[in-house]
């Protein structure tokens, strides 16, 4: 006998196996909702017929009186389906917005429950992706936000899968109706004061009923939108790294900003903003950017350095720093055995020393001198220039000094820079 046809939801299950690595298990986000407890109904036979091991997750957020009643819910329904789950209770810190701080907090609760290297499935569907589509262009994003969710990501060593990202929302209904599947409904769901929900309730159903397969044709721009995200992303990554070369002797990531300068406006805020998101770092709203951007050519020594939250750039001697915020450094020396694992306020130093003589440790303080194995005595200050050490990383060095003669000059936690004739640091 022929095998049966499997509905095209299980087979968009069968599909996203093919994304978790063999012998990994697979976690399903449970809210409790239609969506998520539907996907776990299901991926129970797929991933048994796979041999695939299956879990479920479910984080409390702890916001409203019903949490614990979609606890209880996501419990019963494990229990039931035989699915071991991990229940993880978070707190929302809703200073920033409720839903964006929810989020936050499922995904921090997401990354440190499932171990490394796991997949975790996720229930949105088409019906969600056009409204992401749609708030996104309501607040006037660029690309990457209209290409709204992506079926598939990978972060910080989990990866989110959402096998349903093409199914339309009744279809989904319809098959829970049809297997006589019971769930718990978000009270939040209702309140159309958030801007979701106002969408969801009344404006997609005026357009709906003009645009019968509205949701299917913007969750299309989404994906072309992602493709061409994609893409220019690519273009980005090579580009960058021929405006890299021949960064200076440091360690810190720099590119040509002279370079920079020659390429148009579109291009300079595309690499700029690709840069910041190869490196983990937020982008920078459009004035900073510009603001940036303004002062490329700025003179070698000019000192520019522009901020937003989370990230920092500067222009120094024509090319362009890009890094998270420094920290403000405090007044501080120590004295220092010699010993490795000395505490720094830059973390602990890596290099051990023996010297007859007490040590101490400080920063800079200007006028020290050291004298050097083949160079003899030179100013720090003028090795610092020498170097092409930047400014901002000079006041971040460790001196290492025997009284007041100058033995090394060192960047935890390891990395030494100068060091005095017949000094032996070990690491
Ligand atoms: N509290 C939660 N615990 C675990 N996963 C969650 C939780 N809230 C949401 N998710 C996951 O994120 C997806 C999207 O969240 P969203 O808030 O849009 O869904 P929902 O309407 O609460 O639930 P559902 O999609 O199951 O109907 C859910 O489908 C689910 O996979």
């Amino acid at each position: 006998m022929a095998p049966q046809l499997p509905n095209q939801l299980e087979r968009l299950l069968n599909d996203a196996l093919v994304e978790t690595p063999p012998g990994r298990s697979i976690w399903v986000a449970l809210s409790g909702g239609l969506d998520s407890a539907l996907l776990l109904t299901l991926a129970v036979s797929v991933c048994r017929q796979a041999n695939r091991p299956l879990r479920a997750i479910h984080i409390h957020h702890g916001l409203q009186a019903a949490a614990d009643d979609f606890e209880q819910y996501c419990q019963a329904l494990c229990k039931q389906l035989g699915v071991p789950l991990s229940v993880v209770r978070v707190t929302v810190d809703a200073a920033g917005g409720i839903e964006a701080a929810a989020r936050q907090a499922r995904y921090a609760a997401f990354h440190e429950h499932v171990p490394s290297g796991g997949t975790v499935w996720l229930a949105q569907h088409q019906d969600d992706q056009a409204e992401t589509f749609l708030l996104a262009a309501l607040r006037g994003s660029g690309i990457r936000g209209l290409a709204g969710m992506p079926h598939c990501r990978h972060a910080h060593g989990l990866t989110f899968v959402r096998p349903w990202l093409s199914i339309a929302r009744r279809c989904l209904e319809g098959r829970a109706h049809q297997i006589g599947l019971e769930w718990r409904e978000d009270p939040t769901n209702s309140d159309v004061t958030l801007d979701r929900n106002r969408l969801r309730h009344d404006v997609l159903p005026l357009l709906k009923a003009r645009w019968p397969e509205m949701a299917g044709a913007f969750s299309h721009s989404a994906k072309h939108a992602g493709e061409a995200d994609a893409l220019l992303s690519e273009y980005a990554q090579a580009e960058l790294e021929t405006l890299r070369t021949d960064a200076n002797s440091t360690d810190l990531e720099s590119i040509d900003a002279l370079a920079l300068a020659t390429r148009s406006r579109p291009r300079q805020r595309l690499l700029v903003r690709s840069w910041c998101q190869q490196r983990l770092l937020p982008t920078p709203p459009q004035r900073r950017l510009e603001t940036l951007l303004d002062q490329l050519t700025a003179a070698p020594d000019a000192g520019v350095h522009v901020t937003w939250p989370g990230a920092e750039a500067r222009v120094w001697q024509q090319r362009l720093y890009l890094m998270a915020p420094l920290e403000p450094l405090p007044a501080w020396q120590c004295a220092w055995d010699g010993r490795a694992g000395q505490a720094t306020p830059l973390g602990a130093l890596e290099l051990s020393l023996k010297s007859e003589t007490p040590l101490t440790l400080r920063w800079r303080q200007g006028g020290e001198v050291i004298a050097l194995a083949e160079r003899g005595r030179r100013d720090v200050k003028r090795l610092l220039q020498e170097a092409q050490i930047p400014p901002w990383e000079r006041e971040r060095l460790v001196m290492v000094m025997a009284e007041d003669t100058c033995l090394g000059v060192v960047q935890p936690p390891a990395r030494v820079l100068w060091k005095a004739a017949n000094v032996r640091f070990v690491s």
